[in-house]
């Protein structure tokens, strides 16, 4: 459904006004080619109409001659940025930097939000944007979720379809995702709606069972018959299957990367709004399917990368995996029971 500029104007003023920006703030509108010239025209509006010095750093895509998949968050690392000094330099010297080019899970990234840099990432079509607009509401529930999750020794997570994954945890920070960037040095992703961290390093064990309706992402497909994972001391060791198992493991071959099979993050969605039939209501290269990675009751891991979190695994190759009915225990007790969001008293 399209969006009207006054529509996408309010929304931004919502969330730069949410991210605390002030006047005089100096604002760094990160564009490449395949950047949405809607999301970018009223973001210059929104940040100016809010009295922020705008700049706008445009840079040529990458990867090109490596990834499989158009999709943003498929091939990491290396973005426009690697070995550029003056790109950096203007990023690290603003306030807020709005990432319409995507940033994430980049050693670069990193290094502007050590600056105290507020880097907000915002890829999704205008349409996604304006009904996932983010909310106060929606930081105080990913908040309890991932104070729950910080106090945690163990996250054990189970199905009815076989799962049984063990994930020693606190050797990791935990990292909330509400849409809109509040504090100094602070990464967020708009939309969005969970908190995740990593498990600690070689110690994930046991098996997932993907059930038919788990998602793959970036292949944004629904699993039409199940894939078992062994996972053993962090790593996935076998991923067995039919032809959903064959695309997967197709996929992740590419890259010849033995990275590409750790565990990475590991967390639930707490995303009312979003919900998990969406992703079907779109084109692969409409979305990133960030429904997918929020709605409320989700278990989502991912295999691939942990320098979000300060690890050392910065591969290329990043496989997100929300699941359904899943139940999810810390320290042995739920927060998620097959698939239903716990809140409040029913956490007890
Ligand atoms: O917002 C995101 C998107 C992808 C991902 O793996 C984590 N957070």
């Amino acid at each position: 459904m399209p969006v009207s500029d006054a529509d996408m104007v309010r929304a931004w003023t919502h969330v730069l006004t949410l991210s605390k920006l002030k006047p005089q703030e100096v604002v760094t509108v990160l564009t490449s080619d395949g950047t949405h010239p809607q999301t970018l025209r009223t973001a210059l509006i929104a940040a100016s109409t809010l009295g922020a010095r705008v700049n706008r750093l445009d840079l040529p895509p990458v990867n090109a001659e490596h990834a499989h998949s158009r999709d943003s968050l498929a091939y990491l690392g290396t973005t426009p940025l690697t070995g550029n000094r003056a790109a950096m330099a203007a990023l690290k010297e603003s306030d807020l930097v709005l990432d319409l080019m995507t940033l994430l899970f980049s050693p670069e990234q990193m290094e502007i939000l050590e600056s105290g840099t507020k880097i907000l990432l915002a890829v999704e079509p205008p349409e996604v944007l304006v009904r996932l607009l983010p909310s106060l509401e929606d930081k105080a529930t990913v908040g309890e979720a991932t104070a729950l999750l910080k106090a945690a020794k163990e996250m054990h997570v189970t199905s009815r379809a076989g799962t049984d994954l063990r994930l020693p945890i606190g050797e990791f920070p935990t990292v909330q995702e509400y849409g809109f960037v509040d504090e100094p040095g602070r990464w967020d992703h708009w939309p969005s709606g969970f908190g995740f961290t990593f498990p600690n390093e070689g110690q994930a064990s046991g098996r997932i069972v993907l059930d038919k309706g788990d998602i793959l992402l970036p292949m944004k497909s629904y699993l039409t018959s199940q894939i078992e994972m062994t996972v053993e001391k962090g790593y996935v060791t076998a991923i067995t299957g039919g032809l959903d198992a064959d695309l997967l493991n197709d996929y992740m071959d590419a890259f010849a990367d033995p990275e590409a099979y750790a565990i990475s993050h590991i967390g639930w969605g707490t995303q009312k709004r979003a919900r998990w039939s969406t992703l079907g209501l779109y084109d692969r290269e409409q979305t990133l399917g960030m429904d997918a990675r929020a709605f409320a009751g989700n278990f989502l891991f991912s295999l691939g990368p942990n320098n979000e979190a300060g690890g050392s695994r910065t591969t290329a190759c990043h496989i997100d995996i929300p699941m359904r009915n899943c139940t999810v225990r810390l320290d042995g007790r739920a927060v998620v029971r097959e698939g239903k969001l716990l809140v409040g008293k029913e956490l007890a």
